[in-house]
């Protein structure tokens, strides 16, 4: 059984994973060995596969970090760099964030890279977090999240970094910030980013609770803008994206810029202060205690 304090999702067999695994590894490789739809080619690292169209300039990015997609350094140094390439190409203008990954969107930040380190990887590891979040936050591409799967913690900050969200209607695609019940707390700018999109009260409740909502919930509450059936997630994207694209980019993305840069200057003004109490809050035994329990239960869940 998957845990998800308080949610218990039921857990793929062994033998499932494994098959949906080796499929998707197939597929993806395939995919990036033809390269993309109108004949540009696809590009990415080994964690992230761009498969961008020309035609429309559409990108759609997708992450592939088995088995949760958890933003490891790797994952968020590699999406860092692929966000740059396709801000610096002048025929981009969309970005379709979507997961390779069958089930999951992202299990959010890798809670290994938390446990057991030394303080100068905390911080590296911190920093890269910020990095991502600074240069998807505030990119000028329009970014619409096709959730496809779970997205708790660090998974849901990448989906409400986004534009728009479109979340596939089945109950195991949980989505959240969740980290109260880890027994951490969300950071500022973490909790700024969902204010954004919620407000204050329906933030505090999500924060204090550690909510993780289900598709309906999540509609409700405003967390995705639109619920769609499985299967359909990247179509919907598109639609989306053919609505963003219809506004002129320079009065959106000065509209954007003016939406948002109050939230990432309040970061940027504290950077170094931020990764200082990352990194004491992570070195204390009380914490390193709870998130080793949590990811110890994690790992027993399937025994
Ligand atoms: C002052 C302020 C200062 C700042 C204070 C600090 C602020 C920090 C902010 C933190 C933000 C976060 O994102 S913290 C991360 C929060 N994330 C979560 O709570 C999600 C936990 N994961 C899950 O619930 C589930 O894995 C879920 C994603 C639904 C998928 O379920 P499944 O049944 O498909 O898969 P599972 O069997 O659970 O997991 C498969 C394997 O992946 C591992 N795994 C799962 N999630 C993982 C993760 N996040 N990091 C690493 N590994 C993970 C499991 O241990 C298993 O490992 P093996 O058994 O070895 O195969």
């Amino acid at each position: 059984m998957a845990l998800l304090a308080g949610l218990r999702v039921p857990a793929r067999s062994l033998l499932r994973a494994g098959a949906r695994l080796r499929d998707a590894a197939l597929g993806r490789w395939e995919r990036a060995a033809g390269g993309g739809g109108d004949g540009a080619r696809s590009f990415g690292s080994q964690r992230v596969l761009v498969e961008p169209d020309a035609a429309t300039g559409v990108a759609v990015m997708k992450l592939w970090n088995p088995p949760v997609n958890s933003l490891s350094l790797d994952l968020l140094t590699e999406l860092v760099i692929s966000l740059e390439k396709l801000e610096n190409e002048k025929t981009f203008r969309g970005i379709i964030l979507t997961s390779d990954l069958p089930g999951i969107f992202s299990a959010g930040l890798d809670l290994t890279e938390m446990c057991g380190r030394n303080p100068a990887h905390y911080a590296e590891y911190w920093k890269a977090l910020q990095e991502l979040w600074l240069r998807l936050y505030q990119t000028h591409l329009v970014v619409i999240a096709a959730i496809n799967g779970a997205s708790p913690a660090g998974g849901c900050l990448l989906a409400l970094s986004c534009d728009y969200r479109v979340l596939a209607d089945n109950p195991k695609f949980i989505i959240g910030l969740n980290e109260t019940l880890l027994g951490i707390v969300a950071p500022f700018w973490f909790k700024d980013t969902m204010i954004n999109t919620i407000g204050h009260r329906a933030t505090e409740r999500a924060l204090q609770l550690g909510l993780l909502f289900r598709p309906a919930e999540a509609l409700q509450v405003g967390v995705v803008d639109q619920v769609v059936p499985e299967g359909q997630v990247q179509g919907a994207a598109l639609s989306a994206m053919t609505q963003w694209l219809a506004i002129p980019d320079h009065a959106r993305q000065l509209t954007k810029s003016m939406m948002r840069k109050a939230t990432a200057d309040r970061l940027l003004t504290q950077r170094e202060a931020d990764i200082q109490n990352f990194v004491s809050f992570l070195s204390r035994d009380s914490i390193q205690k709870a998130l080793q329990v949590y990811l110890e239960k994690l790992r027993q869940k399937k025994g």
